[in-house]
């Protein structure tokens, strides 16, 4: 296939992001043509605007929680996106490294010392212990970039052998490999993946810096028209399918007692299992909230027409509601 024949998916860049490499999981290269974006609401723009058919975004990680950047552009307060639906769902492994230069009279011992152990402070009696030691000493590094997610994910490694460090958060991880890359002085470090150290030609000061071993992040692909990508366009298998996955949000009368019950009782009553929910503030008034849910499930393929009429009871209960999306899904 040639490169004009290719459609375009779109993900948050530069190369060797952890969202480039879910992409490598989900879109073939002999199909897709692969353009990282700076933002993660450059995807959802590309995607709304039709310059992408497709587009993948974090969503969730299993230490860190919610991307809350991918949730805000879900909420779409300002109808930007109207047209924007989830297609489909891909789980990457996530193993940070700390990636850097390697101080020039570099003494092991310097960067192990100690017994791996934060001290225990008033508000934190039971600091985590880092799950590995610094490849080399970190003596020398004076700042630590990557993306919020990241170091939410590597506190124990970060408080235990980076303790006092300044920290710059960037647009992802592998911005952060880049920027490091570009550094003179030798004292800055990322963290970033195996794949960003390759790249950008850059040491490895620490590898399985996250804070624990199961560590994963789940990626959404978007699109817009809901045929593409289609069932059989993605990469993923069409056996090996485990079940459906939809998501919705909505907003209910904030002074109603059991209003969200209510909404939460439409899945119950048509039997569809709730698998995660979400808010974020609706920014209509302070501490009113927008809710994200998602259920197994599919507007489509609905047999029983359990999601229809669940979204016909929806209808009476939320204040507002929005279809965001169905897909399939393979665990
Ligand atoms: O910065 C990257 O490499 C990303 O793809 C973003 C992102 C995220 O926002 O969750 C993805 C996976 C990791 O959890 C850390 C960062």
């Amino acid at each position: 296939m040639t490169s004009q024949q290719k459609k375009v998916v779109s993900f948050l860049g530069p190369a060797a992001s952890y969202s480039h490499q879910a992409v490598r999981q989900a879109f073939s290269e002999d199909q897709w043509e692969y353009n990282p974006v700076v933002t993660i609401g450059d995807v959802f723009d590309v995607v709304q605007d039709s310059v992408s058919p497709a587009g993948l975004v974090p969503f969730e990680n299993s230490t860190n929680g919610s991307v809350v950047f991918t949730l805000d552009y879900l909420a779409d307060r300002h109808d930007r996106y109207p047209d924007v639906t989830v297609r489909g769902e891909v789980y990457v492994d996530v193993h940070h490294c700390l990636l850097g230069h390697k101080a020039l009279h570099h003494n092991l011992e310097d960067g192990t010392e100690g017994s791996g152990t934060c001290t225990p402070t008033a508000t934190d009696p039971s600091p985590p212990r880092p799950r590995t030691k610094p490849l080399s000493s970190l003596k020398h590094i004076q700042r630590i970039y990557s993306h919020p997610q990241a170091f939410g994910q590597c506190n124990a490694f970060i408080s235990t052998y980076l303790k006092g460090v300044e920290v710059f958060e960037v647009s992802s991880t592998s911005k952060a490999a880049e920027i490091v890359s570009g550094d003179t002085t030798g004292t800055w470090a990322a963290i970033s993946s195996q794949l960003a150290a390759e790249t950008h030609g850059l040491d490895m000061l620490g590898r399985n810096i996250e804070d624990r071993t199961d560590n994963t992040t789940r990626f959404l692909i978007i699109g817009k028209d809901p045929k593409i990508p289609r069932d059989g366009d993605l990469t993923m298998p069409n056996d090996g399918q485990v079940g459906t996955k939809s998501m919705v949000s909505l907003t209910v009368p904030h002074d109603s007692p059991g209003a969200l019950a209510k909404a939460l009782s439409c899945f119950e009553e048509f039997g569809l299992n709730l698998t995660s929910i979400n808010s974020r503030p609706s920014l209509l008034q302070p501490f009113h909230y927008i809710f994200f849910l998602e259920f197994r499930g599919h507007l489509y393929d609905d047999p029983g027409q359990k999601v229809k009429g669940c979204f016909e009871k929806l209808k009476d209960v939320a204040e507002n509601w929005r279809w965001l999306g169905s897909w399939r899904t393979y665990r």
